[in-house]
């Protein structure tokens, strides 16, 4: 059995963190596990309150999985801290874990952080080094980098930008540009663009979420990095597409599969 482990935050509505994490690697047929790192309180329409788990807790979670069940491929998603963030790399070296996928978490769709602001260093100097791959939206991208994305262009001189940071490969998500979503994937030397329609919705909580899971779980069955973001993202337009109007805010995708 294909296995991945999504070390993340729980989002109390099901919609992001986690719960979608979960939701998509059983969709596609992977056993999921996970590493919480903070319980947020939210709904389709913002974040009431956010508890860290401290860090010991965090270790002992993912000591526990990872000397236990082999594990395919990680997921990360929110990490709070510096201190998070600190942690989780340095047990992730010392199990020597392969497939990381990394999406970099920093503000919910409702427009609250999810990490501090001082962190992103951190991120960009323990974290991103590690990644098998790295999916920042263009908010995050630019955080990281300290310039504005606007386009295409601008995308793949900031892939290249993130790719020094030593990532194996830079996927940068379009899904905040206007118009139709473009995402540029990049492995140091080849981009490859995916151009997708927009789907006309508000229901849109957890597509980052759902599209690096779909990634782990893609990987965690042995595909190659190109293949896998391609399956997901057929996934996530599946989602995107078939996604539930729930809740009063953003509504979150849906994670059938099989159904659709
Ligand atoms: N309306 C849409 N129609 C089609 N594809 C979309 C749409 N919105 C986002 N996507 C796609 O969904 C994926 C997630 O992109 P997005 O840029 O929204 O990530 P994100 O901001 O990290 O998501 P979130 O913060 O909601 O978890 C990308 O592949 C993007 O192209
Ligand atoms: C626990 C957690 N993790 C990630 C997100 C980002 O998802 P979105 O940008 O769709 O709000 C979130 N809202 N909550």
């Amino acid at each position: 059995m294909e296995t991945a482990l999504t070390i993340a935050g729980s989002d109390s509505s099901g919609g992001a963190g986690i719960q979608a994490d979960l939701k998509t690697f059983s969709a596609l047929k992977v056993y999921g596990m996970s590493v919480i790192t903070a319980v947020t309180a939210q709904n389709t329409t913002g974040v009431r309150s956010i508890a860290t788990i401290p860090t010991n807790i965090i270790q002992d979670q993912m000591e526990a999985v990872l000397e236990d069940i082999p594990v395919g491929a990680v997921k990360i998603g929110m990490l709070s801290s510096s201190h998070v963030i600190k942690t989780v790399v340095s047990t992730l070296v010392n199990v020597k874990a392969t497939n990381i996928v990394l999406d970099p978490v920093m503000v919910s769709k409702s427009g609250h952080h999810l990490l501090e602001y001082e962190a992103v260093q951190t991120l960009k100097e323990d974290l991103i080094p590690i990644a098998t791959i790295v999916t920042p939206n263009l908010p995050e991208a630019e955080a990281i980098l300290g310039r504005k994305i606007l386009c295409e262009e601008d995308m793949k001189e900031a892939c290249q930008q993130l790719n020094e940071l030593g990532p194996k490969y830079v996927l940068l998500k379009g899904g905040h540009l206007e118009g139709d979503p473009v995402d540029v994937l990049y492995d140091g030397t080849e981009f490859h663009h995916f151009y997708q329609e927009r789907i006309l919705t508000k229901n849109t909580h957890g597509t980052g979420c759902t599209l690096s899971s779909a990634i782990a779980a893609h990987l965690a069955k042995g595909n190659s990095v190109v293949d896998s973001v391609h399956l997901a993202k057929e996934y996530i337009t599946g989602a995107i597409q078939h996604s539930i109007s729930i809740g009063q805010g953003h509504g979150p995708t849906h994670h059938f599969h099989q159904l659709w």
